[in-house]
């Protein structure tokens, strides 16, 4: 670890939050861990992993639901506490400049999707990894985490990594005409899309 920074965020209701920062990782990443005290530090805690998203997270596009992910998740962990790992793996690993060009291929080609625009560019469908995430987690100190995703890959991966994942909670579903498409190609990938979720509440 090499520094734990307190912060107030507006986007976690005001709660303040430590902002960590971590020496030599293995991908040697400036990734972010964002801790916020639980409310209930008898419950296994909660933990969000997010995949940056530069014109999600930052801008709002409505191309994807990055930027309603990382709301909800802030507002989750304003709720009951928690880590929210913000991991600087843009456009899955490619880089924000290629998940451009793939944005454009697909613009281009409406009928190719995410992960094959990501094979046309020669690149992998999905180039995270998330030993970083594990090692992070580990750092902090927490060993079993309960997990805010719809992705297998990431319940998986930490698994195997030795974190223990002793729950999933699903993320909502954040649908608009514009990120359809990108829905329904993480649905063919794998990725659990619940219908519903009823709203912040997260299981006592
Ligand atoms: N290559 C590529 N990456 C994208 C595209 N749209 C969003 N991303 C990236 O996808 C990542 C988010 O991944 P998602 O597949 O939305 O969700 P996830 O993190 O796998 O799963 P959840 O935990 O359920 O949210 C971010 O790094 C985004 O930058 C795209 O069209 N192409
Ligand atoms: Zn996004």
């Amino acid at each position: 670890m090499r520094a734990r920074v307190p912060v107030v965020l507006h986007r976690a209701r005001g709660r303040t939050a430590e902002l960590v920062t971590f020496r030599g990782l293995p991908d040697d990443g400036e990734h972010l861990a964002c801790l916020v005290p639980a409310r209930d530090p008898r419950r296994t805690p909660l933990a969000r992993l997010h995949s940056e998203c530069l014109t999600g997270d930052v801008l709002g596009s409505a191309h994807c639901d990055c930027g309603p992910q990382l709301d909800e998740s802030l507002a989750l962990l304003a709720r009951h506490g928690g880590v929210l790992l913000y991991l600087r793996q843009e456009g899955r690993g490619i880089g924000l400049y290629n998940k451009l060009d793939a944005y454009l291929l697909q613009r281009r080609d409406p009928g190719t999707d995410t992960f094959e625009a990501n094979r046309l560019l020669g690149r992998g469908a999905d180039e995270r990894d998330y030993l970083t995430a594990a090692v992070m987690l580990r750092t902090l100190g927490l060993h079993r985490v309960r997990l805010l995703t719809n992705n297998p890959d990431k319940v998986g991966q930490l698994r195997a990594h030795g974190i223990d994942v002793t729950e999933t909670l699903p993320t909502g579903v954040h649908r608009t005409p514009e990120n359809t498409a990108y829905l329904e190609a993480k649905a063919r990938d794998g990725h659990h899309l619940p219908a519903h979720r009823p709203d912040t509440e997260v299981p006592a």
